[in-house]
């Protein structure tokens, strides 16, 4: 399995996801420079988090007319895994690959700090493994998180298990108290109708490794390198 970490300029999570994937799990894993028009001999691709194009415009407006954005399409459409981690979420909403958009967080500042979130569905690239109610303690920094969607789409997430994290309490209670950027319905993570494309706002990056305090978010990675190359489940 080869893995394609895309990097924009103003991306920087990039790397932390490549050690992850090369050093912690094994698995080869290279970045791709945005420019590159190929994804060729790719099985899985994460979009990674950070401040593209210094988020001028809107998060992810401008990253969405890169190149690469046509092969990860591609890619997509294949039934392979595609992951948006926080600003490649937000890079996922604006291209289309995703349903939605993201507003400022209710607080109008900028959030840094681990919250809890329950797995909603076990049928996504990035929640293969979990069980439906399993609690992750995750760290989440962004200034724009706060997840919308029209009445009808969100009817349709709901409907067809699109709705893979919310935020929630400890012990998987969910509601405004543990909603830290005022995101409808605690939406921390969706996916496409087939799975295969997930963005979520936490950065499971951040916490795959005893030494970065938490280790709930390999599982996530874990998950991605398990939907492996065999395209729409
Ligand atoms: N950590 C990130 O990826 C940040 C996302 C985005 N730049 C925001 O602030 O909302």
């Amino acid at each position: 399995m080869r893995i394609a970490v895309i990097v924009f300029p103003g991306s920087n999570c990039d790397r932390d996801c490549l050690h992850i994937f090369n050093s912690v799990l094994g698995v080869q894993a290279v970045g791709v420079w945005h420019r590159e028009t190929s994804l060729e001999g790719f099985d899985g691709v994460v979009i990674p988090g950070g401040f593209s194009y210094g988020d001028y415009l809107r998060c992810g407006a401008m990253a969405k007319l890169s190149p690469i954005m046509d092969e990860v399409r591609r890619l997509a459409s294949t039934g392979r895994a595609v992951v948006g981690i926080c600003n490649g979420f937000q890079i996922l909403l604006e291209s289309g690959l995703l349903p939605g958009a993201m507003l400022h967080n209710r607080s109008l500042k900028f959030v840094c700090k681990r919250v809890d979130v329950r797995v909603e569905t076990s049928r996504s690239s990035a929640t293969r493994g979990l069980p439906r109610g399993t609690i992750l303690n995750l760290p989440i920094a962004h200034a724009e998180g706060n997840y919308t969607v029209g009445e009808d789409e969100l009817k349709s997430l709901e409907d067809n298990d699109q709705i893979v994290m919310r935020y929630s309490s400890s012990i998987g209670e969910v509601g405004d108290a543990f909603n830290p950027n005022g995101s409808l319905g605690n939406i921390a993570a969706i996916s496409n109708r087939s799975g295969n494309v997930v963005g979520m706002m936490p950065h499971p990056e951040r916490a795959s490794e005893l030494i970065l305090g938490g280790e709930d978010g390999r599982a996530i990675f874990e998950s991605f390198v398990g939907w492996g190359s065999g395209g729409v489940r």
